[in-house]
Order: structure tokens, then C-alpha cells, then sequence
């Protein structure tokens, strides 16, 4: 495969916006999990349904269409096939149809024909899904409602109901898991034939079942293991015929995930929804976590945004270095240098990285090797306040 088939058409003009929609309803909570998400129940995602028309009439962007659209969670697959039509129309209504790609994330145990074929008809381009494990034992150890035998008949659902990409989400360094088992999962999720493979090292999230296990001693971190599992993942995917693009995922060459590569490249993205996060009109900020005190800001006729940060031209320089070496295809620090004005093809940093054989030098293009994306973390935080 070569390098320039994997490559994200590059858009001129203006910079690519996107919309990213938090659904908070689960029907479980994942012992892993700590993302905003809530059980639902009718009045609650009525409720939520109205809100989310109530917050578009807040959001102005002009004539500007959006590029992409992320629907995350929660669980977005767990609502009925018509609520999902409504909550959809009324974003289409509001922004228009997102122009090149509309995801969905779903649960195994949430995939219902009904709700595929709605979602296509509205214009889904993308189902994501978080299969997690293809190991009973590993999947339980994570607390999670699905069995194998639901994921198979899933995905045989997706692919049947057809969509353009479809990504699948494993996590790793699971407690018990063996570095065999774990390459057993990464071959096992390859064999589905998906377009898109997002591989998480598990994180242990305040107030979760896992983090309290971990307190407790029950459970331990270990960064060498962790590192084995990492470097394992890498050799199954590349054998069987994937890329990957960034530090947690593998695409098959043009089925890259639109949405986060423009979030990592620093475009624009407004987040609808409790705990939506927005990078937009000048700002960074985030709506309230709650569904009832987001409620109540609508009612009140605002966003209840919280975390509100200015954005700067060094804040959006210093993430466009982290999240864009985070890409196998690295940054252009011409293209930065232009879009910053800051000069950037000379900093020692930079040379101090290839020297140390962490990153290398194409021209004005600084990509992370191989060695370097396995501390991307730490090169990260050494960029920290450089540019600020
Ligand atoms: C918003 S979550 C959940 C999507 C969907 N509700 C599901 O469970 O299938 C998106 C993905 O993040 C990953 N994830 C969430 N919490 C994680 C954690 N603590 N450690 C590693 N990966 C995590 C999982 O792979 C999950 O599929
Ligand atoms: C975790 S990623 C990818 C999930 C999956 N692996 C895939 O490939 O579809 C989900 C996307 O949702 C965005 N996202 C997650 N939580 C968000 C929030 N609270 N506000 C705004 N964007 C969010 C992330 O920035 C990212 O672009
Ligand atoms: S991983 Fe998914 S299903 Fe599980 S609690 Fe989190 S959002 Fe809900």
C-alpha cells in the first residue's frame, strides 16, 4: 500500500467544520467507561430530543455547511429508529447535510435492522462500533452487555444493511489479558473485514468500576506490558493489510475517519448535547455535562457553557504539533509557519527529535518513526507552553 493512497484530501479555502452530537443514553454502564452517559428512559430522551432542536436555533454558522458529523456517547445507536430520524432532520434543517461524512456509533446489543436502514436513508456514511473484545472472559472483566455471538450478528447486519466505511473499537491491556490473546482480538477483528480499526490502551477513569478495582490493588498498571501489547497490535495490523494513520487507528487506504483527522489537524467542530465539546467562533468550550442543567440553560435560552478558553494562535499551534505528530503523515511546518506566521524549521526541539531518532525529517515535513510514536505522549508534554 503505498503512503499517498492513505493520504486526507487536503481542503483549501476555508477550514473544514464539523458537528459533533453527545447522545448521553446507555442502557449499562461499562465498568471502563467515563464518558457522560445516563440510562435512558422516554421522558428523558424526549427531552433530550427537543433540546437538541433548542440548542441548533443557538448555533449560527452563516452560509458555512458542515464537513463532517460525529454522532458519540452514550450509546447514539440505543435510540429508536424514529427519534434518531427526528433528532438527524433537525440538525440537516438547522446546518444542512454534512458534506463528505456522517457517523454513528453503536453498541453490539443496540444494532436493529430498522434503525440501519433509517440511518442510511437519512444519509449515514459511517457506523462505528465498539466491539471492545472478541474474548467471552475479557469482554465480562469490562463489564460489558454484549456476547460474541451479538457482535458477529452486528456486524453481518451493517455490512448487509451496507455503509460506506465501517470502524470497529478494540481495547487492550485489559486486566488477565495475555499479549497472545490480545493479538488474537486484533486478528480476529481484522478477519470482519472492516474499513477502520480504533485500538484504545485501556485508561482506568475516575469513578468507574475498573479505577475503584485499581485503588483497591485489585488491578495494577504496566507501562512495559502495555508497550509489548502496543508493538504486538502494530505487526497483526500491518499483516494483515491495514495502515495505520494515527497513534490508535488503522484504516483501509481513503476509509481514515474525516471527522478526527480535521479535529487533530485544529479545523473548527461545534459539540451539540450534554458534555459537547466546541472549538468554534473564537473559543473552546464545553456544554454543561448534565441533560437536566443543560435543559435548563436552553430554557433559559443558552448554551450553559462551561470551560470556556480563548482560542489563541499558540494554543492552536502547540495542538496542531501534538495531535499532528500524533498522524503518520506528521505536520508540514511550512504550512504551519504560514497559517502561524512563527517560525518553525528551525527549532533545536525538532532537530533534538530526529536526532534521537523519535521523528524524521521529509523536507518541511516532521513525522514522528516508529520509536517516536511510541512516546508520542511524552513528546506531547515536552511541547507543552513551547509556543504559547
Ligand atoms: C464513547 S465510547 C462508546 C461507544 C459506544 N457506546 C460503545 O460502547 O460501543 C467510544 C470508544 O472509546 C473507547 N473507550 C471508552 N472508554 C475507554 C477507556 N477507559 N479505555 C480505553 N478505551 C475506552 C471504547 O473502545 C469505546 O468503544
Ligand atoms: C473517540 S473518537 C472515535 C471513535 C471511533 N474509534 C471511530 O473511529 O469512529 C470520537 C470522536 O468524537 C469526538 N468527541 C468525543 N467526545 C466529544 C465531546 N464531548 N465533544 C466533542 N467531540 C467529542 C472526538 O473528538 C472524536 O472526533
Ligand atoms: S462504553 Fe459505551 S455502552 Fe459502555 S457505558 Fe460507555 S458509552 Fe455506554
Amino acid at each position: 500500500m503505498s503512503k499517498s493512497k492513505h493520504k486526507v484530501p487536503q481542503r483549501h479555502g476555508e477550514t473544514p467544520l464539523g458537528l459533533y452530537l453527545h447522545v448521553p443514553f446507555c442502557s449499562t454502564s461499562c465498568d471502563f467507561c467515563g464518558f457522560y452517559q445516563i440510562q435512558s428512559d422516554r421522558k428523558g430522551i424526549l427531552s433530550y430530543i427537543d433540546g437538541v432542536k433548542r440548542e441548533l436555533e443557538l448555533v449560527d454558522v452563516g452560509s458555512r455547511k458542515i464537513d463532517t458529523m460525529f454522532w458519540g456517547g452514550g450509546t447514539p445507536g440505543l435510540l429508536p429508529a424514529a427519534d434518531m430520524l427526528k433528532v438527524g432532520s433537525s440538525i440537516t434543517d438547522a446546518l444542512g447535510m454534512p458534506t463528505q461524512e456522517w457517523t454513528v456509533e453503536m453498541a453490539p446489543s443496540s444494532v436493529k435492522r430498522d434503525k440501519l436502514e433509517a440511518l442510511k436513508e437519512a444519509g449515514v456514511t459511517r457506523i462505528s462500533m465498539g466491539i471492545q473484545s472478541l474474548n467471552e472472559r475479557l469482554l465480562e472483566a469490562l463489564g460489558r452487555q454484549h456476547s460474541l455471538k451479538q457482535i458477529h450478528k452486528a456486524y453481518n447486519l451493517i455490512r448487509e444493511v451496507g455503509f460506506r466505511s465501517v470502524n470497529v473499537d478494540l481495547i487492550f491491556a485489559i486486566p488477565t489479558q495475555t499479549e497472545e490473546e490480545w493479538r488474537a482480538d486484533v486478528r480476529g477483528a481484522l478477519a470482519l473485514q472492516p474499513d477502520h480499526l480504533s485500538t484504545y490502551c485501556l485508561t482506568f477513569e475516575e469513578d468507574t468500576a475498573l479505577f475503584i478495582k485499581l485503588q483497591q490493588g485489585k488491578v495494577s498498571i504496566d507501562p512495559d506490558r502495555e508497550a509489548r501489547f502496543y508493538t504486538a497490535m502494530w505487526e497483526e495490523a500491518e499483516n494483515g493489510g491495514f495502515q495505520q494513520y494515527e497513534i490508535s487507528n488503522y484504516a483501509r487506504p481513503g476509509h481514515q475517519c474525516l471527522h478526527n483527522v480535521y479535529t487533530w489537524r485544529m479545523a473548527e467542530w461545534i459539540g451539540v448535547g450534554p458534555s459537547g465539546s466546541s472549538q468554534w467562533a473564537g473559543s473552546r468550550h464545553t456544554n454543561t455535562p448534565d441533560l437536566k442543567d443543560w435543559l435548563a440553560g436552553l430554557e433559559r435560552g443558552e448554551r450553559g457553557l462551561v470551560d470556556r478558553t480563548e482560542l489563541s494562535d499558540g494554543l492552536l499551534l502547540e495542538d496542531s504539533l501534538i495531535f499532528g505528530l500524533r498522524m503518520n503523515e506528521g505536520v508540514d511546518l511550512a504550512a504551519l509557519e504560514r497559517r502561524f506566521g512563527r517560525t518553525l524549521r528551525q527549532v533545536a526541539f525538532f532537530d533534538q527529535l530526529v536526532e534521537e531518532g523519535k521523528a524524521l525529517r521529509e523536507g518541511d515535513v516532521l513525522r514522528l518513526t516508529p520509536e517516536g510514536r511510541m512516546v508520542a505522549d511524552a513528546v506531547g508534554e515536552a511541547l507543552l507552553g513551547r509556543f504559547g
